[in-house]
Order: structure tokens, then C-alpha cells, then sequence
């Protein structure tokens, strides 16, 4: 994907003696652009929030202006719009830009295709749902989000459910020195479900996107987290306003209160990371990092079996406790470099 930022830079031309500030082409066309947010994505209609978290706000639909050519706006962007600004019935805008991107959650096709896929924009942090039993968790699976969402810049939580069918402390210890925060959800006695504030807690002011296979309990805290999120996702077409929504991409949906959002992926079930290099991986591990830049023989792929890998030093260096801790996570390094180079389909 070309980034935005250049762009820009491509279509900057100056012009002298109107001070030094750089212009572009397209600016002045623009001038009564709005800022939206893109809340889903289906077949060429975008859904999306104008002037969101201000009086103003209204949810209008909008297609994609011809000058974007084929650049992907997709649910989390941040864009600029122009037209039918309206959001009355039938009216239609179009985005002519997309800001620059916090984050973005990319996926490949397969790990032999490295064609890049943007499947979300903006997010804080990936939740990945998991079952504890009934479906029995897939670590695998869990491996390759995590590297998903280092790669994208997001920080991760592990929501482990099903927590009245069995213990969750063996991956809670399991990911942990991942820098990977856990919480956990239980059906209680009342045939609710428990565990809802913790959640809610960490999902408080932020983005938040929710990925889990089939039966894991997703769409149950979905539901209860967001009162009317059937109704946004299920029977109504959130773009068009009819019939069902039928896409399988993302869909944004908004806290209560406003408190932030949660963006489901209903299409979502494995990750294909042949865009993941090893270095974007190590970016998420600063101390690993550090080490490697300083000490490793060029083309070093950090590996268990990697002639020598500065880490296995490193952990030899410490003593006790902490040459445990060091050794955990360089473990869980290796395991993520590994994941990066699994077969996505058998996630
Ligand atoms: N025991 C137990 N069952 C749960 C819990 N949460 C959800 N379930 C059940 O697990 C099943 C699957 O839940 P869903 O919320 O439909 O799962 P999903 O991940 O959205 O799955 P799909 O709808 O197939 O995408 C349902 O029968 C739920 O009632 C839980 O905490 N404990």
C-alpha cells in the first residue's frame, strides 16, 4: 500500500512568493471538506461518521472520489468528505481524502501471497477472543495475531472465555511475557456472562479490534458490550440501510456513552503473514531489539538453531529469576518468528 504521507508529498507543488508552506495540488478543491470517520465498508458504499463526538455529528454514506484511485479506505480511516454532506435520506458524499494512518492491521492473502491487505485503520489494540474449552484454544492461532498486531503498531489483549469450562492460568502464564495483557469471561450462574467490567475496562477509551473463530463467544460479548449491535450488524445493512449486511469486513461499533469503540471482523479467522519481516516483529520487543542490533552477526534470523544468536548469550549473562524471565521471552520471540512463516490455513 502506498502511504498516504507520500502522496501528498508527490502532489506537492510551491508556489513562490506565498510563503513557504508546501501546498498541494488537490488542497483548494477541497477547501469544504469534513472530516468523517468510516465506521464499515460494503461493495464501494462506505458508512461513515461525520464530525464524529461533536454536536454535529450524523452518520452519512459516501463512495470514494475517482482521484483516490486505488488506494483502500477502510473501516478506522480517518477521511475527508465532500458533497451531499447531509446524511438525509439518499443523499451521498464522497471521501477525496484519507489522513495519515496511527496504525494499520494488515493481512496477506497466504503466507505464499504477499499480496498486503489493510484490513483496519486507527485501531489502539487487537482482542483476540478465545475460548478456553469448546472450542479448545489454538496457540497457533493466538501466535499469529499477536505478530498481526505488533506489526501493526497495536497493543494486544488476550480475552480468554469460557472460563466456567476451564482454567485459564496455563495461558495466561503463556503469553504474558509477550507483554500481552489477559483478561477472562465466564458464564456465571445467572447464564450471563462474567468478567464484562474487566473487559470493559480495557477497552475504555480506546479502539479496539475483535477477532476470535467461529464459537469462541464473540458475538456474545459483542452483544453485551455493545446493547444494539444486532440490530447495527445483523438485520440492517449498515451502509445501504437494507436488507442484511451481507460483507464480510469490519464493522465499527461505538461504545455506550461513547467510551470507544469495538470494531468486529466478521470475516477475519486467520492472519497470513508473509509481509511480517523480522525486523518489524522485533520492533515490538525493544529489549530483544537492542540486543540483536548491538551483537548479532549479519543475517542473523534469530532462531533456536541460528549460529551465533546474541540472545542465547544474553540470557546466559543473567542468573536466577531473571535469567528465567530472559529466556521466556526470547522463547516467545523465537515462537513468534516461527508463526510469521506457518501455514495460515491450518489456523
Ligand atoms: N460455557 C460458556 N459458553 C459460552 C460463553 N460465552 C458464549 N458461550 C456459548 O458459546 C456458543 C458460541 O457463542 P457465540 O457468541 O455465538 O460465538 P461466536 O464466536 O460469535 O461464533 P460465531 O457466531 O459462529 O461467529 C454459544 O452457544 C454461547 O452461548 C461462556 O462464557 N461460557
Amino acid at each position: 500500500m502506498r502511504a498516504i504521507g507520500r502522496l501528498d508529498e508527490d502532489a506537492v507543488r510551491t508556489r513562490p512568493g506565498r510563503g513557504s508552506r508546501p501546498r498541494t495540488k488537490r488542497r483548494p478543491a477541497h477547501e469544504d471538506a469534513v472530516r468523517a470517520l468510516v465506521t464499515a465498508v460494503d461493495r464501494g458504499r462506505y458508512a461513515v461518521l461525520v464530525a464524529p463526538d461533536t454536536p454535529g455529528e450524523r452518520a452519512v454514506t459516501a463512495v470514494k472520489a475517482r482521484e483516490l484511485g486505488r488506494e483502500r479506505v477502510v473501516c478506522g480511516d480517518l477521511v475527508d468528505v465532500v458533497g451531499d454532506t447531509s446524511g438525509a435520506t439518499g443523499s451521498l458524499a464522497r471521501i477525496v481524502r484519507i489522513a495519515d494512518r496511527r496504525t494499520v492491521l494488515r493481512r496477506t492473502a497466504d503466507d505464499t501471497d504477499p499480496v498486503e491487505r489493510v484490513i483496519v485503520a486507527n485501531a489502539d489494540q487487537l482482542v483476540i477472543v478465545t475460548a478456553l474449552a469448546d472450542p479448545e484454544p489454538r496457540t497457533r492461532m493466538i501466535d499469529r495475531c499477536v505478530v498481526a498486531a505488533y506489526d501493526a503498531g497495536m497493543d494486544v489483549l488476550l480475552c480468554l472465555t469460557k472460563a466456567d469450562l476451564a482454567d485459564p492460568a496455563p495461558l495466561v502464564a503463556l503469553y504474558t511475557p509477550l507483554g500481552v495483557q489477559t483478561t477472562v469471561t465466564a458464564r456465571d450462574d445467572a447464564a450471563g456472562i462474567g468478567g464484562l467490567d474487566r473487559l470493559r475496562h480495557h477497552l475504555s477509551g480506546r479502539v479496539s479490534v475483535l477477532v476470535g473463530h467461529s464459537g469462541v463467544g464473540k458475538s456474545t460479548l459483542v452483544n453485551a458490550l455493545v446493547p444494539d449491535a444486532d440490530r447495527a450488524t445483523g438485520r440492517v445493512n449498515v451502509v445501504t440501510g437494507r436488507g442484511r449486511h451481507t460483507s464480510s469486513s469490519a464493522v465499527a461499533l461505538r461504545l455506550p456513552e461513547q467510551d470507544g469503540w469495538v470494531i468486529d471482523t466478521p470475516g477475519v479467522r486467520s492472519f497470513g503473514l508473509a509481509h511480517v519481516t523480522p525486523e518489524r516483529l522485533l520492533a515490538a520487543f525493544e529489549d530483544l531489539a537492542a540486543v540483536v542490533e548491538e551483537r548479532c552477526p549479519r543475517g542473523c534470523t534469530h532462531a533456536a538453531t541460528a549460529p551465533d544468536c546474541a540472545l542465547d548469550e544474553w540470557v546466559a549473562e543473567a542468573a536466577g529469576a531473571e535469567a528465567e524471565a530472559r529466556a521466556r521471552r526470547v522463547d516467545s520471540l523465537r515462537r513468534l518468528l516461527a508463526a510469521r512463516t506457518g501455514d495460515a490455513r491450518a489456523d
